[in-house]
């Protein structure tokens, strides 16, 4: 028997007010991979991250997480059971500092109950150390180590970035869900961001990523699926999608 995938999506479809924002689409995620969806403005890439990661209720279709339903299941269930997703807008505590930004994104899953929690156990304080350990890996894998104890709010737009993605793998996800990474993000730093997903990548994590940035897509992602309407529309690895008529007439607005 094969595995399942890591993510199965299976019709999923999504309405507002009349409007099908998204309108039966099915891909399958593998462990280990990084994929990429891109689409014009409102072709339904965030409604369907939202029904995925529990933000919002799909009105039908099924999501599978490792071969479990979690369809419209609340997102702080989704993201104990492995699926995390990052947001377009940064959400950092200011006055706290980097490491403690990664903490607090920590504590929700550390599942040790507040009975513990209050009495210090020593459950408690191997949840808080394995916490700690977690921090420092990561600040050094963003390359953060000097801004370590500094506010995050001193930090440059494209770090609190680089911090966010740190905080989402905080509780070793299953899976990454990146809301447009390096939107308003100068282009050095998007090629840190990209060598940062890329390390993680190397080091077992499995990304989807939504992105306007094409290129960055492009040389990032193994698989890419391009949203038109509501639909997928296609799906190819990098050659196969910039060569796509489809793409280049509906995404691009080029006639090939
Ligand atoms: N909460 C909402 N209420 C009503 N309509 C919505 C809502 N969220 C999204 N839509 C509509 O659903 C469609 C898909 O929007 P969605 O944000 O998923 O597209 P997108 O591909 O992520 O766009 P962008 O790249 O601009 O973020 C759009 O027509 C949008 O106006």
């Amino acid at each position: 028997m094969t595995a399942p995938p890591l993510l199965a999506v299976e019709g999923l479809t999504k309405n507002f007010a009349g409007l099908r924002a998204v309108d039966g689409v099915s891909f399958a995620i593998a462990d280990g991979t990084i994929t990429g969806i891109i689409g014009p403005n409102g072709s339904g890439k965030s409604t369907t991250i939202d029904c995925i990661s529990g933000f919002q209720r799909p009105d039908a279709g099924r999501v599978l997480l490792d071969g479990a339903d979690i369809t419209g299941r609340p997102a702080d269930a989704i993201a104990r059971a492995g699926l995390i997703r990052t947001f377009q807008a940064v959400r950092l505590y200011d006055q706290m500092s980097v490491r403690e930004n990664l903490l607090q994104a920590a504590r929700p899953f550390q599942q040790v109950g507040w009975v513990a929690d209050f009495l210090r156990t020593a459950a408690m304080r191997r949840a808080v150390d394995a916490a700690e350990a977690r921090a420092e890996e990561l600040i050094a894998m963003i390359g953060l180590e000097r801004y370590r104890d500094a506010p995050a709010v001193i930090l440059s737009y494209g770090q609190k970035k680089l911090v966010a993605l740190a905080a989402a793998l905080m509780p070793r996800p299953r899976l990454v869900v990146l809301d447009e990474p390096v939107a308003g993000v100068n282009p050095t730093r998007i090629r840190e961001i990209e060598e940062v997903i890329l390390r993680l990548h190397a080091a077992g994590e499995t990304f989807v990523i939504v992105e306007h940035n094409v290129e960055f897509i492009m040389r990032l992602c193994s698989r890419i699926l391009v949203f038109v309407q509501g639909a997928k529309t296609m799906e190819g690895d990098p050659a196969a999608v910039q060569s796509d008529e489809r793409v280049l007439e509906a995404y691009l607005g080029i006639r090939a």
